[in-house]
């Protein structure tokens, strides 16, 4: 079933976060979220997960809110920030702790270790870690429920190439399982070699729901240069100052 954005709008006070905004993410596959700074990427992926609640329409998880999944971390998986583990943690510890809160088998520890390449790291404090192997604790936390849904924000910064080849290895197997991956990146040419199609919002609205292969057919352009193109004849045409309230623009279409 994916993930169902419908008619999803967030006001925070005169300002539409996100408006009129509808897509599906289709399970089996691995899809991008891009847009510039501002245009309602991590509103959008806080609606879906229940940390914001929207002024309008809905998002649902394999047809459901959030909020009524009854356990979340074994429905959905989720990396929103690479550094949220405490510090002082070492890495396996802070495994334990998650798993052993939500009831999850203690083998399944040593199989995240394993899918996210920490064997040699998972003893090394939290507040030791770079930023890619942040996103790893980040990744192995958020595979420990087995979760048939992903989403994760910006999972590529911070990976250097060995990374980069690492996740696009393991969100291709877990999209093969028939899983729905949603990740947000600003980061064109590595979302490019990790996606299978994107979803691309400007101004909360949105502009491109499309496999990438059709984006960048065109002339051999790149993810950058047909993402650049979008944006810049969506500004275009919408005019106006970025997160400014416009009640009668036109909604996202064509989800
Ligand atoms: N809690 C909030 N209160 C007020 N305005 C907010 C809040 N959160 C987001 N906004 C505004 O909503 C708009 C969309 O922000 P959002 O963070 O969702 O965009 P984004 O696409 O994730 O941006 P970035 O790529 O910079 O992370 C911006 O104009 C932002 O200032």
């Amino acid at each position: 079933m994916g993930i169902q954005v419908q008619s999803l709008g967030k006001q925070y006070g005169k300002t539409w976060a996100v408006r009129d905004l509808s897509f599906e993410v289709q399970p089996g596959k691995v899809t991008g979220f891009l847009g510039p700074n501002g245009a309602g990427k991590s509103t959008t992926i806080r609606s879906i997960v229940g940390l914001d609640r929207p002024t309008t329409g809905r998002a649902l998880i394999d047809g459901v809110r959030y909020v009524r999944l009854r356990a979340p971390l074994r429905e959905v998986g989720t990396v929103l920030d690479a550094r949220s583990a405490h510090r002082s943690r070492r890495a396996v510890d802070h495994l334990r702790t998650v798993a052993a809160t939500h009831g999850f088998r203690a083998a399944r520890i040593d199989e995240v270790i394993g899918l996210t390449g920490l064997e040699s790291a998972a003893r090394v404090r939290a507040g030791k870690f770079s930023l890619g192997m942040g996103q790893r604790l980040g990744i192995a936390v958020a595979l420990l429920g087995d979760p048939h849904t992903l989403i994760l924000d910006e999972p590529v910064n911070g990976l250097d190439p060995d990374g980069v080849a690492w996740i696009r290895g393991l969100l291709s197997a877990l999209a093969a399982e028939g899983r729905t991956v949603f990740l947000s990146s600003h980061l064109l040419s590595e979302l490019a070699l990790v996606a299978d199609h994107v979803v691309v919002i400007g101004r909360g609205e949105l502009i491109a729901d499309a496999p990438i292969a059709e984006l960048t057919s065109d002339a051999g352009r790149t993810l950058e240069e047909a993402y650049l193109r979008l944006t810049r004849d969506a500004v275009e045409y919408r005019g106006g100052q970025v997160g400014e309230p416009q009640p009668g623009a036109a909604g996202g279409s064509g989800a």
